[in-house]
């Protein structure tokens, strides 16, 4: 049963857009997306600070889910929507913070034993990797492919979850069919030849998500 410790998120988050910049939030925000990343990496705070207000203070104009990547204290600090973490961050990162300040809690999960950390913590959503090979970052380990994705699926019931890695528009279908509540794609969008176009396909295939 899907009682989190942190606010909770609806089951269907739909089409969730991972980018690394202001003005991309600005122009999927445009074209109808209505759950989202800011997903910068390697940078101190000062250096994103800036970025992540200018991206929380425009999916706040869109009544839009954003979720700040990695920068959790940012993300307290100017009242975004939600923090996304993956496992490793969880030694390193004040839980108590993030619930206290009422953001929402996503977390990485790649196998089982990720998925039994993460039950733990009782995040607001669980997101299950990788499914199919990407480019966009280097994986230790290995996709988990559309059987395995079923199964997590299965396992977590009515618990929110997003799958990641390698959905491209041609293989959205499959991966929706597994009962997943949402996709979360980088070059999906942000390596199309025509984004928009590749942006509104995946929102017609996987949607805006639930209220
Ligand atoms: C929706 C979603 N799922 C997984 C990830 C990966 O997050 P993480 O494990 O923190 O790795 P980095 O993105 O920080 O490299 C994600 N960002 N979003
Ligand atoms: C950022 C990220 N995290 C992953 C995980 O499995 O945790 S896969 C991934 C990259 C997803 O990019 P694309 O849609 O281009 O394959
Ligand atoms: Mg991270």
């Amino acid at each position: 049963m899907y009682q989190p410790d942190f606010p909770p998120v609806p089951f269907r988050l739909g089409l969730y857009p991972v980018v690394d910049s202001v003005e991309w939030i600005a122009r999927l925000l445009d074209a109808g997306v209505r759950t989202l990343q800011l997903r910068i990496k390697d940078k101190r705070d000062e250096e994103v600070e800036a970025d992540v207000m200018a991206a929380i203070a425009l999916a706040r104009r869109y009544n839009a889910r954003l979720f700040i990547n990695d920068y959790w204290r940012l993300a307290i600090k100017h009242q975004a929507y939600g923090v996304h973490l993956g496992q490793e961050d969880l030694a390193t990162t004040d839980l108590t913070a993030i619930r206290q300040a009422g953001l929402r809690l996503g977390l990485s999960t790649h196998d089982d034993m990720e998925i039994d950390v993460a039950l733990a913590a009782r995040p607001s959503y669980i997101a299950l990797g990788h499914v199919f090979p990407t480019q966009t970052k280097q994986m230790p380990s290995a996709p988990q492919g559309l059987a395995t994705l079923t199964r997590h699926v299965a396992r977590l019931g009515d618990y929110p979850t997003v799958a990641i890695g390698g959905i491209s528009l041609a293989r959205a279908p499959e991966v929706l069919a597994t009962g997943v509540g949402s996709i979360a794609v980088v070059s999906a969008i942000t390596q199309a030849d025509e984004w928009q176009q590749a942006t509104r396909q995946l929102l017609d295939l996987a949607g805006v998500g639930d209220e």
